[in-house]
């Protein structure tokens, strides 16, 4: 297990040097496994401009879009055209601008079902992906994790205070009552098994967020997190402003 002090740290110069080395590392990864890939996005603002930059060249012309799947690690309860929602963000960003299967897209479902359901219904396309109802620890269900790190120390919707942060088994949980709109979000035993994760974080907001990741804080929710494989922290100066004082 990988605690996020053990983490590989880059830091870069700003948004744009940080979204570009990202994007090299998953293209990069992305190539280098053989087979079937499964890649779990975050959401929110930050991992945006990486998004982007996938679909473009020379991205683009390198990624192995065929054979990806792509995923959430977590997702409000809105409708997938609502502004918030974290699909929508990276359906505009990366998913129709990119030469992806639709059969490739897992989205979490959001509409016609309570957040308990959503959470069941996910939990279950995990399971018949990874074919089976366990998670064996030599054999991650993704290939990549896209990790955020929210101003409080969230990461996915993992929110603090949220009941979601003790549950040991299951893979998908709602979360309501902390954020204004319920959440679904992959619990810490889904979130740990990625053969590689990543945390994005820009901006100087983050940055007592961040010293408190890199001190395995158990304080925030992401301090928490203990990675299967391969961690690694892509963060801007101004987010990393701390870590280098
Ligand atoms: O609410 C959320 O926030 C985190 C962090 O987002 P950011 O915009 O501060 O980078 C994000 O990772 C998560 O997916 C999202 O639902």
């Amino acid at each position: 297990m990988t605690k996020p002090s053990q983490a590989e740290l880059k830091i870069l110069l700003d948004d744009e040097t940080l979204a570009q080395s990202a994007a090299a590392w998953l293209t990069d990864l992305a190539r280098s496994r053989e087979g079937r890939l499964a890649i779990a996005l975050a959401g929110g603002s930050t991992p945006k401009r990486t998004y982007e930059l996938l679909a473009e060249p020379p991205f683009r012309d390198k990624f192995p879009w065929s054979r990806t799947h792509w995923f959430w690690g977590d997702e409000r309860f809105v409708p997938h055209d609502d502004p918030r929602s974290n699909y929508l963000m990276a359906q505009k960003a990366l998913l129709s601008r990119a030469p992806i299967p639709h059969v490739n897209i897992h989205p979490i479902p959001t509409v016609g079902l309570s957040p308990q359901a959503a959470a069941g219904a996910y939990e279950a396309e995990l399971k018949s992906f990874y074919g089976a109802q366990e998670l064996d620890p030599q054999r991650p269900i993704f290939d990549a994790m896209i990790l955020g790190l929210g101003d409080n120390g969230h990461t996915a919707s993992l929110m603090p205070g949220a009941s979601a942060l003790e549950e040991p088994r299951g893979w998908v949980v709602a979360v309501e009552g902390v954020a204004s709109e319920a959440r679904i979000t992959l619990t810490y035993p889904a979130l740990e098994s990625s053969f590689e994760t990543a945390f994005l974080i820009a901006g100087a907001g983050k940055r007592s967020a961040l010293k408190r990741l890199r001190a395995d804080d158990a304080g925030i929710p992401a301090g928490r997190l203990r990675a299967e494989g391969a961690l690694r922290i892509f963060a801007d100066v101004e987010a990393a402003g701390t870590v280098l004082g």
